[in-house]
């Protein structure tokens, strides 16, 4: 199986968190920008409502006042009429004058009095369905002509309205306001928005990703306003929710890439991984021989554990003190001894009564519930020598350790002391574990050819292990040297590369058959 090297997932973590991190910034700016599209077009809604229902009270106004001119019995100009028709004005907001018209023509006007010469209108600009006719900024003669405005007639008056002033928003002219007749009829705003006619669908079309719309009055329903929004009246208003919005993306991108990251990170993480492989069965075993000095025959073999995974391997070294930390030291001990008793006994080429040999963890016997392996029991069909390796500890010479050692002795395992020699030993604890086997730490076997202080200790292990009818097990044995060596010494098995390294069930079972 070939693996990523290390910095090649981070790179590839690190790629993976800018890819979620753009695709959470594009998103949230998405959704946001949707939102503030809804927000700004109600906006621009309200505002055109808002013309409109200015304009709206003007036409109500200019109507009323036209109504009560018209109710008034005068067939001709006279002061008398006048002064009738500047009552009616006084009282109207939004008509700034009055005009009453002779055979076709204005006569007089509130402001102008009776004129000289009668005043011929120039062709209206449009009539409304309800026969009113305009004049949509015709040159005002109260001004000299020099002002325009908008001048409705009703029956024989017209009014001079007040249109620029009511409908303010005069800075930015993105708006038509415009009478829907026959045709369509430009009225206030800005003539160049609508060009000749407005269509069916321009009228009812409200998409919601468009700023551009129609909308008409509720009464005076063809009277009707285009806007087409100013781009920079827009961002003025805006600018503030745009850089908000410019912030919120830069936090997404910052926060999803942080969040990302150390989820992909605590994914790969040597916890997780741990914690994944023993529910997905990244743990395998692995077996190292051990023999008989004397002969040499493979008489059994000690289960190492490893660990491997999608991102690669963790060696013993790492995933152990994870999993002690972890606290699932019973589980993962259940599990190698179940893995491997199975492996094993279906295994051919591994004889009966093979010694087999499991790591235990010292915590575990420090409990006060004893270590269950009875399973192992049940699965050993073929009668192997179950050996049971616990490393030198505090732990195991505690009252509950040494009543659980001996509760699995008596169900018939075998107990072997690991790494002896480096740890916490004292020979009341070897009497009291009444352990089968002992195992010298492999320092102690590499500094043989040395001559070393350490190796000269082995002789005086030989001699407490028979006084103790312990047997002996050398470990870390490298070369045939050391072989000899030890079993001048008179110890009795070994293990160590010169006899195999761990190994698959399938070459333990060569080894086993080559050596008998
Ligand atoms: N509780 C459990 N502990 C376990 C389990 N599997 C492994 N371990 C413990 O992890 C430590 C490291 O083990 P590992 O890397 O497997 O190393 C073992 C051998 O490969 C190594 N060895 C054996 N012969 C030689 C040799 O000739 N030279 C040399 N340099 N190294 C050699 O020694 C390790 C076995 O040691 P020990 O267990 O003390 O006999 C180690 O402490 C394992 O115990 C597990 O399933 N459970």
């Amino acid at each position: 199986m070939s693996h990523k090297p290390l910095n090649e997932h981070i790179t590839a973590d690190k790629a993976k968190a800018v890819l979620v991190s753009l695709v959470s910034a594009i998103i949230v700016t998405l959704l946001l920008f949707l939102i503030m599209l809804s927000f700004v077009k109600e906006q621009e809604e309200r505002r055109a409502l808002e013309i409109l229902n200015n304009v709206g009270v003007v036409f109500q106004d200019a109507s009323a006042t036209l109504d009560r001119v018209n109710e008034l019995t005068f067939a001709q100009c006279s002061n008398e009429h006048l002064f009738a028709m500047r009552k009616i004005l006084f009282r109207s907001r939004f008509v700034k004058e009055i005009g009453f018209y002779e055979d076709d023509a204005l006569g007089c006007s509130t402001y102008l009095g009776i004129l000289d010469v009668p005043f011929t209108d120039a062709a209206p600009d449009f009539v409304t369905i309800q026969d009113d006719i305009f004049w949509v900024n015709t040159p005002l003669a109260l001004f000299d002509e020099k002002a325009v405005g908008t001048v409705v007639k009703r029956g024989r008056y017209n009014a001079v309205l007040d249109m620029g002033n009511v409908i303010g928003f005069t800075r930015f002219l993105d708006w038509q306001l415009f009478y829907n007749g026959d045709k369509f009829y430009h009225m206030a705003g800005n003539k160049t928005l609508l060009k000749n006619s407005v269509s069916e669908s321009e009228l009812s079309s409200d998409s919601f990703f468009s700023l551009h719309f129609i909308k008409c009055h509720d009464v005076y329903y063809l009277t009707c306003l285009k806007v087409d929004p100013d781009m920079n009246r827009l961002f003025d208003l805006h600018v503030g929710k745009l850089l908000l919005l410019f912030l919120v993306t830069l936090m997404t991108a910052a926060f999803s890439h942080v969040l990302t990251f150390n989820y992909l990170r605590h994914k790969h993480s040597l916890e997780s991984r741990i914690k994944k492989g023993l529910a997905k069965s990244s743990f395998y075993c692995v077996y190292q021989p051990f023999v008989d000095l004397e002969s040499g025959e493979v008489i059994g073999c000690e289960v190492l554990s490893r660990f491997e995974d999608e991102l690669g391997a963790i060696y013993p070294d790492e995933f152990i003190p994870q999993i002690k930390a972890l606290g699932i030291t019973r589980e993962f001990t259940q599990d190698m001894i179940k893995k491997s008793m199975l492996e094993l006994t279906n295994c051919e080429g591994i004889p009966k009564d093979f010694k087999v040999s499991f790591n235990l963890f010292p915590m575990d016997f420090n409990q006060d519930y004893c270590l269950d392996l009875d399973f192992a029991l049940t699965l050993n069909t073929k009668n192997f020598k179950l050996v049971l390796e616990i490393t030198e500890d505090e732990q195991i010479s505690t009252h509950s350790a040494i009543k659980h050692i001996k509760s699995l002795k008596s169900k018939g395992f075998l107990f072997a002391i690991d790494d002896f020699g480096v740890g916490y030993s004292n020979l009341s604890q070897l009497k009291t574990m009444n352990c089968d086997f002992l195992k010298i730490d492999r320092s102690f076997v590499m500094e043989m050819e040395e001559n070393s202080i350490r190796s000269s200790l082995i002789p005086h292990i030989v001699g407490i292990a028979n006084g103790l009818e312990i047997k002996l097990i050398a470990e870390g044995v490298e070369n045939s040297e050391q072989a000899s060596e030890l079993r001048n010494l008179s110890v009795g098995f070994g293990q160590g590369w010169l006899y195999g390294k761990p190994q698959s069930v399938e070459s333990l079972a060569e080894s086993v058959q080559q050596s008998a």
